[in-house]
């Protein structure tokens, strides 16, 4: 049986994938958050997880490099890669906001300057509301750039909103809800299709499982 390879992104998503992984029976030999090791392996399923920048989750699977991949909904709408998206995973929520000091200006004399992370994102929002902007990409603390007066507006994640609140921005308007997906390869989805659907039934029904308990404590608190 040949390998199966998970690209994972680095960081936020990382723990709690392996935490559903682990809760499916799947534990990589020597993992631990700390480890600067890029290839954690499962030998008796033969399961390989290598951990990558989450931008480029989309590209090792496209590729088919990795069969499957981890990643935001963020990062696969902004990279558009060809593969496909098969199950929400329902953790690292957070949601695509429009920040900024005040009300978006938009006159007929001033281009509307966005600064994101997530250029292509800004700039398909404000294309279908008809306004025509500006974007200039930023990798990371986009949240300085309307105060630095780089930019009018931003696009970026929110997801507690302290970050803006520390830095005296607000939303403006959310643009939509953001989880971690579950990618597949496409031809992967054919020619390991079994062990594809075993995988994601066994995550579905822990995740399931999980619903129902944060139902119940929620329900007696
Ligand atoms: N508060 C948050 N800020 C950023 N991403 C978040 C947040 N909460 C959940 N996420 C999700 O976690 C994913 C990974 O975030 P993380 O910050 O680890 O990667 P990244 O932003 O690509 O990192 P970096 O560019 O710093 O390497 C995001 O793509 C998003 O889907
Ligand atoms: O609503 P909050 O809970 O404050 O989280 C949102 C912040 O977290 C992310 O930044 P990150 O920590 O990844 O740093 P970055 O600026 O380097 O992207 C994101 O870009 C926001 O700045």
């Amino acid at each position: 049986m040949d390998y199966m390879n998970i690209a994972l992104a680095k960081g936020r998503l990382a723990s709690e994938t392996m935490d559903l992984l682990r809760e499916i029976g799947i534990q990589f030999n020597g993992w631990s958050e700390n480890s600067r090791k890029l290839i954690f392996e499962e030998p008796v399923q033969k399961l390989k997880v290598v951990l990558v920048k989450a931008n480029d989750v989309p590209t090792y699977v496209e590729k088919g490099a990795a069969d499957m991949g981890i990643v935001g909904k963020d990062t696969l709408l902004e990279k558009e890669a060809d593969v496909y998206e098969i199950m929400d995973l329902g953790f690292g929520k957070c949601k695509f906001s429009v920040a900024g000091l005040n009300q978006i200006q938009s006159t007929s004399y001033h281009k509307l300057t966005v600064a994101s992370k997530y250029p292509k994102v800004a700039k398909d929002y404000f294309y279908k509301k008809g306004i025509a902007v500006d974007t200039i990409y930023l990798s990371g603390s986009v949240e300085l750039a309307p105060l630095m007066g780089l930019s009018d507006v931003i696009v970026d994640i929110v997801e507690t909103g302290r970050t803006l609140k520390e830095n005296g921005l607000r939303v403006i308007e959310d643009i939509t809800d953001i989880s971690a997906r579950l990618i597949v390869n496409k031809a992967s989805f054919k020619t390991k299709s079994h062990r594809i659907h075993r995988l994601v039934e066994d995550m579905k029904h822990v995740l399931a499982t999980k619903g129902e308990e944060d139902h119940d404590e929620a329900y007696q608190s």
